[in-house]
């Protein structure tokens, strides 16, 4: 049934064609991503899944563990707690849930909850993928930080200890490297390859939803011309102007000069 849905989803996008994107170098703000022709308000772009995800840990039982579909009413709960929507996520998720499940995470997870961090854990599951074999190490590359605030940096060298000394005493020899970026979601967080190239605009032109499961699609909220650069929003829009030059800074190493900022709104 699964194959079919995915087979049936595969020819429907070969038949609409490759998506009207390109990646391109961006005015000031490194590579981005530009429409190759026009596109209505409401069309959906494309789709693209995660390299890496994981359920926000509130919610680990009522989330499936490989692909962030919530539990309907009654879910399957696997022997170790963690929820999966079905047999071919718990497949999938297999050898790196087994590496997971064989390790003490509890000082990992205190270290997190009373910071409020969710981050960690996509470096701790791509930990488990690496060393399970579901995952090559050149893949923990995708989690090096950018410019980031002193601060963040000290934080981070912090949790990655925590994630070693982890594996460590769990008796896996493996190294892993440091962990950041990704994309916020209510039910947990996700790194993606191609939405990456996305840049900010605090008035942007396009968003990103979830409807299902981590999948992402990439939709146009309004009308945008061929060779116009698409941009979402990283942060809540609806913060002012100090608020979001703060946060921009801070999180992502950029100060914006988009032109709701400029005119200070
Ligand atoms: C998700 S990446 C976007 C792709 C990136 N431009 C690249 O070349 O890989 C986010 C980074 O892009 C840059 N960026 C995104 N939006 C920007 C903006 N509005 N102004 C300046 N830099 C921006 C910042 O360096 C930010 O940390």
């Amino acid at each position: 049934m699964l194959l079919r849905r995915r087979l049936l989803s595969t020819a429907a996008a070969a038949a609409r064609g490759p998506p009207p994107i390109r990646v391109d170098l961006a005015e000031s703000a490194g590579r981005g991503v530009f429409a190759t022709r026009p596109v209505p308000a409401g069309e959906l772009l494309h789709s693209a899944q995660p390299l890496v995800c994981h359920p926000s840990p509130s919610l680990l039982h009522e989330v499936c563990y490989s692909c962030l579909r919530r539990k309907p009413g009654e879910g399957r709960v696997s022997s170790g707690g963690y929820y999966f929507c079905s047999d071919a996520c718990r497949e999938q998720a297999k050898g790196f849930h087994d590496v997971d499940k064989n390790a003490d995470w509890s000082s990992f997870d205190d270290h997190c909850s009373s910071r409020g961090l969710k981050y960690p854990y996509m470096a701790k599951r791509l930990a488990c993928m690496v060393i399970s074999g579901a995952a090559n190490a050149d893949c923990l590359n995708i989690l090096q930080p950018a410019r980031l605030h002193q601060g963040t940096l000290i934080e981070m060298e912090e949790e990655f200890e925590l994630l070693e000394s982890t594996f460590r005493k769990a008796g896996f020899q493996e190294e892993v490297t440091s962990s950041s970026v990704s994309c916020d979601a209510s039910v947990g967080n996700a790194v993606y390859m191609l939405p990456s190239f996305y840049n900010h605009d605090c008035d942007p032109n396009t968003h990103i939803v979830w409807l299902e499961n981590v999948d992402a699609k990439l939709k146009a909220l309004r009308d945008i011309e061929e060779g116009e650069e698409l941009r979402i929003c990283y942060i809540d829009t609806s913060m002012d102007v100090n608020a979001r030059q703060k946060i921009l800074a801070d999180g992502f190493g950029f100060e914006c000069h988009c032109l709701r900022c400029l005119s200070g709104d």
